[in-house]
């Protein structure tokens, strides 16, 4: 019998990545993961932490510290490295010249170090460091992927559970699709509850709920990382979870449709960016594009927010290398 060995390496072992990481063993994803931080002790520390547990989570998830290149033999690498978590102002995008010099720092090195695997982002701003990775890597655009505005749509679908009277987010189909940023819009030309499109599912039970305040729904979406972030300080379960989904369906060959912040070349009309639409996801990574037709408002919006992450990507090539996007 030929024998598998699911492996899976976290970049990155702060709030986001513990989180991912105890998704991993309570969920049974890899056989093994490896565990790299630029602070080896306390990722050795975490290591042997997590390792304690095995016994009495369902899997025997072997636990490894390594250094970075140690991650180069994994199928997939999820990806929570930063220079700090705290966003003083509110925007991601405060961050980006502390995550794009790692992204230049550590993306050579694994390539260096001969990873031909699939790459899953967290790490903010989520779609220009993805973007950035897909450059560096040399891999082909379908292994490199950012969760983008996966959080995001579990938050407006939530926001919509709420709004009728608490229908199982997962009988909704809802997608925030652009920048996992301020500039993200909720795709209400293709919200579905159960199949049905919300504007039928409103007429049906007006008696019930009226018509949803979108603009309220969406707003709230859009910002609750706000909300848990300044009680808390960061968010970690969310994202943690959903980092551990997402090397669940590219190992199981899913075939999951999530949204997800992909390199378009074309898709929604735009090019040498990536951003969050719904995709396919599964052993290759990104199997397949959905193209929704939105709204002419929605894809006005959805241009804007692809032009923005495009300018900072442009500043950020053209400040390290001199060059644009390709
Ligand atoms: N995409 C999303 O939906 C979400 C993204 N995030 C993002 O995830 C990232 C991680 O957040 P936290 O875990 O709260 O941060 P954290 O500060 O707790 O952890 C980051 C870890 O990265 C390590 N690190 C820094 N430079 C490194 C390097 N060159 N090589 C290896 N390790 C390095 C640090 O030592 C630290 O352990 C942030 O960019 C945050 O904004 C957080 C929540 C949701
Ligand atoms: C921090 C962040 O990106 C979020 O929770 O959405």
């Amino acid at each position: 019998m030929s024998e598998t060995v699911r492996k899976v390496g976290i970049v990155g072992i702060g709030n986001v990545g513990k989180a991912a990481a105890s998704a991993i063993l309570h969920e049974n994803i890899a056989d093994e993961l490896y565990i790299s931080d630029i602070d080896s002790e306390r990722a050795k520390g975490e290591a042997w932490d997590f390792a304690d547990s095995i016994e009495v989570t369902p899997s025997r998830t072997r636990v490894f510290e390594v250094p970075l290149e140690g991650l180069a033999q994994c199928d997939v690498i999820l990806v929570s490295v930063t220079e700090r978590s705290q966003i003083p102002q509110g925007s991601r995008l405060e961050l980006l010249k502390g995550t794009a010099a790692i992204a230049y720092d550590i993306v050579p090195k694994l390539r260096e170090a001969g990873f031909k695997g699939i790459y899953v982002i967290a790490t903010n701003p989520c779609d220009i460091i993805t973007y950035l990775f897909y450059h560096l890597s040399g891999l082909p655009k379908n292994q490199v992927i950012g969760t983008g505005t996966a959080l995001d749509s579990m938050r407006l679908r939530r926001q919509i559970s709420e709004a009728l009277g608490g229908i199982d987010p997962r009988s909704i189909s809802a997608y925030m699709v652009g920048e996992h940023g301020d500039s993200q819009i909720a795709a209400w030309s293709h919200v579905r509850i159960g199949g049905q499109s919300l504007d039928e599912y409103e007429a049906e039970n007006s008696d019930r709920f009226g018509k949803l305040d979108r603009d309220k729904i969406e707003d709230t979406a859009r910002h609750f990382g706000w909300e848990i972030h300044k009680r808390k300080g960061n968010t970690q379960f969310g994202i943690g979870n959903q980092l551990a989904f997402f090397a669940k369906s590219i190992l199981n060959d899913a075939r999951n449709v999530t949204p997800a912040s992909v390199i378009l070349e074309g898709e929604y009309g735009q090019k040498d960016v990536a951003a969050g639409v719904p995709i396919v996801l599964g052993r290759d990574g990104v199997k397949e594009i959905l193209h929704f037709h939105l709204s002419g408002k929605e894809q006005e919006s959805f241009n804007a927010s692809a032009e923005l992450i495009k300018g900072y990507i442009d500043q950020t090539l053209a400040e390290r290398e001199g060059t644009a996007a390709q």
